[in-house]
Protein backbone atom coordinates (compact mmCIF):
# COMPACT_ATOMS: atom_id res chain seq x y z
CA UNK A 1 0.00 0.00 0.00
CA UNK A 2 1.27 3.44 -0.85
CA UNK A 3 -0.37 6.83 -0.98
CA UNK A 4 -0.06 10.53 -1.57
CA UNK A 5 0.87 12.91 1.25
CA UNK A 6 0.03 16.61 1.39
CA UNK A 7 1.14 19.18 3.92
CA UNK A 8 -0.84 22.41 3.89
CA UNK A 9 0.59 25.45 5.67
CA UNK A 10 2.06 23.38 8.47
CA UNK A 11 3.54 25.43 11.30
CA UNK A 12 5.46 23.94 14.19
CA UNK A 13 6.82 25.87 17.14
CA UNK A 14 8.90 25.12 20.21
CA UNK A 15 8.07 27.90 22.68
CA UNK A 16 8.45 31.09 20.69
CA UNK A 17 10.79 29.47 18.13
CA UNK A 18 9.07 28.77 14.81
CA UNK A 19 10.64 25.59 13.39
CA UNK A 20 8.28 24.89 10.47
CA UNK A 21 6.84 28.01 8.91
CA UNK A 22 3.58 27.55 6.92
CA UNK A 23 5.19 24.72 5.04
CA UNK A 24 3.29 23.20 2.12
CA UNK A 25 4.34 20.13 0.22
CA UNK A 26 2.99 17.28 -1.89
CA UNK A 27 4.68 13.89 -2.02
CA UNK A 28 3.53 11.52 -4.73
CA UNK A 29 2.70 7.87 -4.46
CA UNK A 30 5.81 5.72 -4.84
CA UNK A 31 8.17 8.68 -4.74
CA UNK A 32 11.64 8.65 -3.17
CA UNK A 33 11.50 12.10 -1.65
CA UNK A 34 14.62 13.51 0.03
CA UNK A 35 14.72 16.38 2.51
CA UNK A 36 18.05 18.20 2.65
CA UNK A 37 19.09 21.19 4.68
CA UNK A 38 21.61 22.52 7.17
CA UNK A 39 21.56 21.41 10.78
CA UNK A 40 18.68 22.76 12.85
CA UNK A 41 16.42 23.72 9.95
CA UNK A 42 13.56 21.46 11.04
CA UNK A 43 14.11 18.28 8.98
CA UNK A 44 13.57 15.86 11.87
CA UNK A 45 10.75 18.00 13.20
CA UNK A 46 9.06 17.70 9.81
CA UNK A 47 9.25 13.88 9.96
CA UNK A 48 8.04 13.78 13.57
CA UNK A 49 5.12 15.99 12.60
CA UNK A 50 4.18 13.79 9.64
CA UNK A 51 4.33 10.60 11.71
CA UNK A 52 2.33 12.27 14.49
CA UNK A 53 4.86 12.22 17.36
CA UNK A 54 4.26 15.97 17.33
CA UNK A 55 1.14 17.89 16.35
CA UNK A 56 1.49 21.06 14.30
CA UNK A 57 0.26 24.28 15.89
CA UNK A 58 -1.56 25.00 12.64
CA UNK A 59 -2.00 23.57 9.17
CA UNK A 60 -3.11 20.21 7.85
CA UNK A 61 -1.60 16.87 6.98
CA UNK A 62 -3.55 14.92 4.39
CA UNK A 63 -2.82 11.29 3.60
CA UNK A 64 -4.62 9.85 0.60
CA UNK A 65 -7.25 12.60 0.77
CA UNK A 66 -7.91 12.08 4.50
CA UNK A 67 -7.04 14.71 7.11
CA UNK A 68 -4.81 12.91 9.63
CA UNK A 69 -3.59 16.03 11.48
CA UNK A 70 -5.25 15.07 14.76
CA UNK A 71 -4.71 11.30 14.56
CA UNK A 72 -2.26 9.63 16.97
CA UNK A 73 0.83 8.00 15.38
CA UNK A 74 -0.54 4.43 15.66
CA UNK A 75 -3.63 5.39 13.64
CA UNK A 76 -1.68 6.93 10.75
CA UNK A 77 -0.16 3.82 9.23
CA UNK A 78 3.12 5.63 8.58
CA UNK A 79 6.35 3.84 9.46
CA UNK A 80 9.39 5.68 10.76
CA UNK A 81 12.92 4.29 10.66
CA UNK A 82 15.24 6.09 13.05
CA UNK A 83 18.95 6.78 12.76
CA UNK A 84 19.75 4.27 15.53
CA UNK A 85 17.08 1.84 14.18
CA UNK A 86 15.40 1.60 17.63
CA UNK A 87 15.45 -2.21 17.64
CA UNK A 88 14.54 -4.11 20.82
CA UNK A 89 17.98 -5.24 22.07
CA UNK A 90 16.75 -8.15 24.18
CA UNK A 91 14.93 -9.78 21.27
CA UNK A 92 16.01 -11.88 18.31
CA UNK A 93 15.70 -10.64 14.76
CA UNK A 94 12.58 -12.77 14.32
CA UNK A 95 11.02 -11.35 17.48
CA UNK A 96 11.83 -7.82 16.40
CA UNK A 97 10.28 -8.18 12.97
CA UNK A 98 7.23 -10.05 14.21
CA UNK A 99 6.61 -7.62 17.08
CA UNK A 100 4.03 -5.40 15.32
CA UNK A 101 2.14 -8.47 14.07
CA UNK A 102 2.05 -10.03 17.53
CA UNK A 103 0.72 -6.73 18.87
CA UNK A 104 -2.00 -6.92 16.20
CA UNK A 105 -2.84 -10.48 17.39
CA UNK A 106 -2.17 -12.10 14.04
CA UNK A 107 -2.06 -15.91 14.22
CA UNK A 108 1.33 -17.63 14.58
CA UNK A 109 1.31 -19.35 11.23
CA UNK A 110 0.53 -16.13 9.34
CA UNK A 111 3.21 -14.29 11.29
CA UNK A 112 5.80 -16.91 10.39
CA UNK A 113 4.92 -16.75 6.69
CA UNK A 114 5.00 -12.97 6.60
CA UNK A 115 8.27 -12.59 8.52
CA UNK A 116 10.02 -15.29 6.49
CA UNK A 117 8.90 -13.82 3.20
CA UNK A 118 10.14 -10.31 4.10
CA UNK A 119 13.39 -11.64 5.61
CA UNK A 120 14.05 -13.54 2.38
CA UNK A 121 13.54 -10.44 0.26
CA UNK A 122 15.82 -8.39 2.49
CA UNK A 123 18.44 -11.09 2.72
CA UNK A 124 18.38 -11.57 6.50
CA UNK A 125 16.82 -15.03 6.53
CA UNK A 126 20.05 -16.50 7.90
CA UNK A 127 20.10 -14.29 10.96
CA UNK A 128 16.48 -14.58 12.10
CA UNK A 129 17.44 -16.42 15.30
CA UNK A 130 20.26 -14.11 16.25
CA UNK A 131 20.03 -11.46 18.88
CA UNK A 132 20.00 -8.03 17.22
CA UNK A 133 23.07 -6.96 19.18
CA UNK A 134 25.08 -9.49 17.11
CA UNK A 135 24.32 -7.84 13.77
CA UNK A 136 26.28 -5.50 11.54
CA UNK A 137 25.02 -1.97 10.97
CA UNK A 138 23.70 -2.85 7.52
CA UNK A 139 21.85 -5.89 8.88
CA UNK A 140 20.31 -3.81 11.67
CA UNK A 141 19.04 -1.40 9.08
CA UNK A 142 17.41 -4.23 7.15
CA UNK A 143 15.80 -5.56 10.33
CA UNK A 144 14.40 -2.11 11.10
CA UNK A 145 13.04 -1.86 7.56
CA UNK A 146 11.59 -5.38 7.74
CA UNK A 147 9.85 -4.59 11.01
CA UNK A 148 8.25 -1.60 9.31
CA UNK A 149 7.46 -3.46 6.07
CA UNK A 150 5.51 -6.27 7.77
CA UNK A 151 2.97 -3.68 8.88
CA UNK A 152 2.36 -2.78 5.26
CA UNK A 153 2.50 0.97 5.95
CA UNK A 154 1.22 3.68 3.62
CA UNK A 155 4.65 5.28 3.60
CA UNK A 156 8.07 5.28 5.20
CA UNK A 157 9.86 8.11 6.92
CA UNK A 158 13.60 7.65 7.30
CA UNK A 159 15.77 9.96 9.40
CA UNK A 160 19.41 9.70 8.29
CA UNK A 161 19.25 5.90 8.24
CA UNK A 162 22.75 5.43 6.82
CA UNK A 163 24.67 7.90 8.94
CA UNK A 164 25.85 5.30 11.47
CA UNK A 165 27.40 3.06 8.82
CA UNK A 166 31.01 3.22 7.71
CA UNK A 167 31.72 4.46 4.19
CA UNK A 168 31.88 1.14 2.37
CA UNK A 169 28.81 -0.47 3.96
CA UNK A 170 27.02 2.79 3.46
CA UNK A 171 27.36 2.57 -0.28
CA UNK A 172 25.90 -0.96 -0.47
CA UNK A 173 23.21 -0.11 2.06
CA UNK A 174 22.22 2.86 -0.09
CA UNK A 175 21.84 0.68 -3.17
CA UNK A 176 19.82 -1.85 -1.18
CA UNK A 177 17.55 0.83 0.17
CA UNK A 178 16.77 2.07 -3.30
CA UNK A 179 16.05 -1.46 -4.46
CA UNK A 180 13.71 -2.12 -1.53
CA UNK A 181 11.85 1.11 -2.23
CA UNK A 182 11.38 0.10 -5.86
CA UNK A 183 10.60 -3.57 -5.23
CA UNK A 184 7.96 -2.77 -2.62
CA UNK A 185 6.78 0.28 -4.58
CA UNK A 186 6.87 2.33 -1.39
CA UNK A 187 6.80 6.07 -0.80
CA UNK A 188 9.96 7.08 1.07
CA UNK A 189 10.50 10.42 2.78
CA UNK A 190 14.15 10.50 3.60
CA UNK A 191 16.13 13.04 5.61
CA UNK A 192 19.86 13.34 5.03
CA UNK A 193 22.81 15.69 5.27
CA UNK A 194 24.59 13.83 2.52
CA UNK A 195 24.21 15.32 -0.95
CA UNK A 196 25.54 12.25 -2.71
CA UNK A 197 22.69 10.28 -1.13
CA UNK A 198 20.21 12.89 -2.32
CA UNK A 199 21.69 12.80 -5.81
CA UNK A 200 21.63 9.01 -6.02
CA UNK A 201 18.39 8.19 -4.29
CA UNK A 202 15.96 11.02 -4.79
CA UNK A 203 13.22 11.35 -7.36
CA UNK A 204 12.84 14.85 -5.91
CA UNK A 205 14.67 16.86 -3.28
CA UNK A 206 13.27 19.58 -1.02
CA UNK A 207 15.81 21.91 0.56
CA UNK A 208 14.70 23.29 3.91
CA UNK A 209 15.90 26.63 5.16
CA UNK A 210 14.59 28.17 8.37
CA UNK A 211 11.49 25.98 8.38
CA UNK A 212 10.52 26.75 4.79
CA UNK A 213 11.18 25.06 1.50
CA UNK A 214 13.75 27.09 -0.38
CA UNK A 215 13.60 24.95 -3.53
CA UNK A 216 12.11 21.65 -4.59
CA UNK A 217 12.87 19.57 -7.68
CA UNK A 218 15.17 16.96 -9.15
CA UNK A 219 18.68 17.18 -7.70
CA UNK A 220 20.04 18.09 -11.08
CA UNK A 221 17.60 21.00 -11.47
CA UNK A 222 18.72 22.37 -8.12
CA UNK A 223 22.34 22.01 -9.15
CA UNK A 224 21.91 23.53 -12.60
CA UNK A 225 19.40 26.26 -11.83
CA UNK A 226 19.53 27.26 -8.18
CA UNK A 227 16.56 29.57 -7.59
CA UNK A 228 18.51 31.56 -5.04
CA UNK A 229 22.17 32.27 -4.34
CA UNK A 230 21.69 30.45 -1.06
CA UNK A 231 20.75 27.24 -2.92
CA UNK A 232 23.69 27.72 -5.29
CA UNK A 233 25.94 27.92 -2.28
CA UNK A 234 24.35 24.95 -0.49
CA UNK A 235 23.96 22.47 -3.37
CA UNK A 236 26.95 20.93 -5.12
CA UNK A 237 30.33 19.52 -4.18
CA UNK A 238 31.68 23.06 -4.36
CA UNK A 239 29.52 26.12 -3.66
CA UNK A 240 28.51 28.08 -6.74
CA UNK A 241 30.84 31.00 -7.49
CA UNK A 242 29.39 34.50 -7.62
CA UNK A 243 30.95 37.54 -9.26
CA UNK A 244 29.65 40.96 -10.17
CA UNK A 245 28.16 40.83 -13.68
CA UNK A 246 30.50 43.61 -14.75
CA UNK A 247 33.26 41.00 -15.27
CA UNK A 248 31.23 39.94 -18.33
CA UNK A 249 29.93 43.42 -19.13
CA UNK A 250 26.54 42.76 -17.49
CA UNK A 251 25.13 45.55 -15.35
CA UNK A 252 22.91 45.23 -12.30
CA UNK A 253 23.28 41.48 -11.84
CA UNK A 254 25.59 38.97 -10.25
CA UNK A 255 26.64 35.92 -12.18
CA UNK A 256 26.74 32.45 -10.67
CA UNK A 257 28.85 29.64 -12.12
CA UNK A 258 30.13 26.24 -11.09
CA UNK A 259 33.86 25.38 -11.10
CA UNK A 260 33.04 23.04 -14.00
CA UNK A 261 31.48 25.76 -16.12
CA UNK A 262 34.75 27.48 -16.98
CA UNK A 263 37.55 26.88 -19.41
CA UNK A 264 41.00 27.66 -18.09
CA UNK A 265 44.29 28.80 -19.72
CA UNK A 266 42.81 31.72 -21.65
CA UNK A 267 39.81 34.00 -21.41
CA UNK A 268 38.38 37.26 -20.20
CA UNK A 269 38.89 36.80 -16.47
CA UNK A 270 42.14 36.82 -14.55
CA UNK A 271 42.62 35.45 -11.05
CA UNK A 272 45.51 35.01 -8.67
CA UNK A 273 45.90 31.45 -7.35
CA UNK A 274 45.47 31.30 -3.58
CA UNK A 275 45.53 27.51 -3.22
CA UNK A 276 44.41 24.39 -5.03
CA UNK A 277 43.46 20.76 -4.51
CA UNK A 278 43.79 17.87 -6.91
CA UNK A 279 40.74 15.64 -7.37
CA UNK A 280 40.68 12.90 -10.02
CA UNK A 281 43.47 14.53 -12.04
CA UNK A 282 41.75 17.92 -12.07
CA UNK A 283 43.01 20.99 -10.26
CA UNK A 284 40.36 22.82 -8.26
CA UNK A 285 41.88 26.23 -8.05
CA UNK A 286 40.89 28.80 -5.43
CA UNK A 287 41.65 32.15 -6.94
CA UNK A 288 41.16 35.78 -6.14
CA UNK A 289 39.22 37.72 -8.76
CA UNK A 290 38.93 41.41 -7.88
CA UNK A 291 38.91 40.63 -4.16
CA UNK A 292 36.46 37.70 -4.34
CA UNK A 293 37.45 34.04 -4.03
CA UNK A 294 36.17 31.68 -6.70
CA UNK A 295 36.94 28.02 -7.44
CA UNK A 296 37.60 26.91 -11.01
CA UNK A 297 38.53 23.54 -12.45
CA UNK A 298 41.71 23.40 -14.45
CA UNK A 299 43.35 20.46 -16.15
CA UNK A 300 46.73 22.22 -16.22
CA UNK A 301 48.94 22.29 -13.14
CA UNK A 302 49.06 25.55 -11.15
CA UNK A 303 51.14 26.98 -8.31
CA UNK A 304 50.03 29.29 -5.52
CA UNK A 305 50.74 32.90 -6.48
CA UNK A 306 50.36 32.20 -10.24
CA UNK A 307 47.98 34.22 -12.32
CA UNK A 308 45.51 32.18 -14.38
CA UNK A 309 43.04 33.19 -17.02
CA UNK A 310 39.66 31.57 -17.63
CA UNK A 311 36.46 32.08 -19.54
CA UNK A 312 33.00 31.33 -18.17
CA UNK A 313 31.19 28.99 -20.56
CA UNK A 314 27.91 28.83 -18.68
CA UNK A 315 26.44 31.01 -15.96
CA UNK A 316 23.21 32.06 -14.25
CA UNK A 317 22.18 35.63 -13.47
CA UNK A 318 21.06 36.70 -9.99
CA UNK A 319 19.44 39.88 -8.77
CA UNK A 320 18.85 40.50 -5.04
CA UNK A 321 19.89 36.91 -4.36
CA UNK A 322 17.29 35.42 -6.74
CA UNK A 323 17.69 33.77 -10.11
CA UNK A 324 16.83 36.01 -13.04
CA UNK A 325 14.83 33.61 -15.18
CA UNK A 326 16.05 35.00 -18.49
CA UNK A 327 19.57 34.24 -17.24
CA UNK A 328 19.27 30.62 -18.33
N1 LIG B 1 11.73 19.03 21.57
C1 LIG B 1 12.27 20.22 21.27
N2 LIG B 1 12.16 21.28 22.10
C2 LIG B 1 12.69 22.47 21.79
N3 LIG B 1 13.39 22.73 20.65
C3 LIG B 1 13.55 21.72 19.79
C4 LIG B 1 13.01 20.42 20.04
N4 LIG B 1 13.33 19.62 18.99
C5 LIG B 1 14.04 20.39 18.13
N5 LIG B 1 14.18 21.64 18.58
C6 LIG B 1 14.84 22.77 17.90
O1 LIG B 1 14.16 22.95 16.66
C7 LIG B 1 15.08 23.21 15.61
C8 LIG B 1 14.93 22.17 14.50
O2 LIG B 1 15.35 20.91 14.99
P1 LIG B 1 15.40 19.62 14.05
O3 LIG B 1 15.94 18.51 14.88
O4 LIG B 1 14.07 19.44 13.42
O5 LIG B 1 16.44 20.09 12.96
P2 LIG B 1 17.20 19.22 11.86
O6 LIG B 1 17.13 20.02 10.61
O7 LIG B 1 16.66 17.85 11.84
O8 LIG B 1 18.66 19.25 12.45
P3 LIG B 1 19.86 18.18 12.29
O9 LIG B 1 20.19 18.16 10.83
O10 LIG B 1 20.94 18.77 13.14
O11 LIG B 1 19.34 16.86 12.80
C9 LIG B 1 16.45 23.24 16.25
O12 LIG B 1 16.78 24.57 16.52
C10 LIG B 1 16.27 22.45 17.53
O13 LIG B 1 17.16 22.89 18.52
Amino acid sequence: MSTKLELRNVTQRYGSKVVLNRLSLEIEDGEFFVILGPSGTGKSTLLRTIVGIERPVSGHIILDGKDITQLPPNKRNIAMVFQNYALYPNMTVYENISFPLRMAHMNKQQIREKVTSIAKKLNIEEVLDRNVTQLSGGQKQRVALSRALVRNPAMFLLDEPLSNLDARVRFTAREELKKIQRDFNQTFVYVTHDQSEAQNLADRVAVLRNGRIEQIGKYNELYENPKTKWIGDFIGDYPMNFLDGSVLGLDGVEIGFRPYWVECDSGEIEGRVISFEIVHESYFVYCDVKGKTVVVRSTSPVESGDYIRFSIKKFRKYRDGNLVEDGL
